[in-house]
């Protein structure tokens, strides 16, 4: 998609869709693939039914019955994602199936072997990562009916039945209200480069507008999930096996490497929406300096290509802060302004979510005085109980808050 001898302006000036970016649906995968030849039915058919395997204590069975099948006859892209986010279901399942304090630390090698070289194919990692289970996990109920939440379902679902189809859901109709803010980036880059401000200010308004529609719909949250569910089950089956003290040194991936290998487990600092306004608006661009910044920064490794692609296009073009300050303009201003605005309220937003959804459930659980281990975002207490996600979120809040343009 980068075309050789292009500036990284002019390279995002190629239509979206080179970098797999839908005019309508931004990052989201379009009317993902839901079935894979019948070769492929043993990894379906477990994938499909990893809540009751799970259950019924036969998923590692099953697994270990598993064949080993050959990747090759994987070659439409959409096919390719169906079985990566197949696969990644079927190694949290099998990891995480008996807590997070019983890891299953080796990979058989029926799942691991063609996981591998998926992964291998689709530059992502071997595990699951947001861009499968966000991005590529959703069909409509009725094809003829809206995308909405009541005619929307997932694929493949986590033990915790209705909150887990509701925490990916929900997290996609975020995604897809961002497409309109995607698509306006090409016109933002275009209207810098013929220095056209009222085009400018039109398409940051887009933006803006897309960014406050991700928070509408995030409010969704309350109705379909439920805090106890999301903590105690699942958020453990999201968990990654980097930096985790339940999985020192990772997982062994049996048949591909010799040694354990640690990969982080589903984020959406892995989405490339948020990365990408935080690119455009100049946003905690300091990796070197920010170590927020840099572990974010780390996460583009768990998207998909073309998109981590974009980003970086994204990130060697002309700088939109810089244009407005030189600009002078008070109403352009105003208008980067309302887009930093709007990505701080959602921000906020989120901090209280997660206040509501792991550090009050932590609270009660630590009360009840259980062992208390979390794998999906370590909750190490520090000092007046500031946990360390709850810091790395309210330092890149606050990051957002800095990057307003003051008065000229
Ligand atoms: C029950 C709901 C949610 C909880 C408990 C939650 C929790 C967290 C936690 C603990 C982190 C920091 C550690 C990490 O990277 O995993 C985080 C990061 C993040 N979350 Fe969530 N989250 C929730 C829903 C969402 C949704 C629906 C979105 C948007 C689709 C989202 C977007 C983000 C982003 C972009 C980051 C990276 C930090 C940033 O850019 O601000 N979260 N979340
Ligand atoms: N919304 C999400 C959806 C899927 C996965 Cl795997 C993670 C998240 C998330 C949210 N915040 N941090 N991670």
């Amino acid at each position: 998609m980068e075309r050789k001898g292009k500036t990284s302006a002019e390279n995002l000036l190629i239509k979206i869709d080179q970098y797999l970016i839908s005019e309508d649906y931004g990052f989201v995968l379009p009317h993902p693939q839901t079935e894979l030849p019948s070769y492929y039915d043993p990894w379906m058919e477990i994938a499909s039914n990893l809540s009751q395997l799970i259950e019924n204590c036969q998923l590692c069975s099953k697994v270990e019955k598993m064949p080993l099948l050959s990747t090759h006859a994987l070659t439409d892209y959409k096919e390719q994602r169906l079985a990566h986010l197949a696969l990644g279901f079927i190694t949290m399942g099998y990891v995480w199936q008996n807590g997070s304090e019983k890891a299953q630390k080796v990979l058989p090698g029926t799942l691991a072997v063609p996981f591998c070289k998926l992964s291998e194919v689709l530059d992502l990692p071997p595990v699951l990562v947001y861009a499968d289970c966000v991005l590529a996990n959703w069909k409509k109920k009725d094809p003829s009916g809206p995308l909405s939440i009541e005619n929307l379902d997932v694929i493949f679902s986590f033990p915790g039945g209705e909150t887990s189809k509701g925490f990916f859901l929900v997290s996609l109709l975020v995604e897809m209200a961002a497409a309109p803010g995607i698509r306006a980036i090409p016109k933002i880059i275009s209207a810098m480069l013929h220095q056209d401000i009222t085009s400018l200010e039109n398409a940051l308004q887009d933006v803006t507008s897309s960014i406050s529609k991700m928070r509408d719909a995030f409010k969704l949250i309350h109705g379909y999930v439920n805090p106890e569910v999301f903590f105690n089950t699942l958020r453990i089956y999201l968990s990654g096996w980097k930096d985790n003290p339940l999985m020192a040194g990772g997982l062994l991936y049996e048949g591909v490497w010799k040694t354990p290998r640690e990969f982080s487990g589903g984020s959406a600092g892995q989405s490339s929406t948020l990365q990408c306004f935080d690119v455009l608006l100049g946003i905690h661009s300091s990796p070197e300096s920010d170590s927020a910044a840099a572990y974010l920064q780390s996460l583009r490794d768990y998207m998909p290509a073309s998109h981590r692609a974009f980003i970086q296009a994204l990130a060697s073009g002309p700088s939109l802060r810089h244009f407005v300050l030189a600009a002078g303009n008070d109403r352009l201003q105003e208008a980067f302004n309302s887009c930093v605005s709007a990505l701080l309220a959602l921000r906020d937003y989120h901090i209280q979510v997660v206040t509501k959804y792991i550090t009050i459930p932590a609270g009660k659980q630590k009360r009840r005085g259980c062992l208390f281990h979390s794998a999906v975002v370590p909750l190490p207490e520090k000092g007046t109980g500031g946990t360390s996600f709850m810091c790395f979120l309210k330092t890149i809040r606050d990051l957002t808050k800095n990057a307003q343009l003051l008065d000229i």
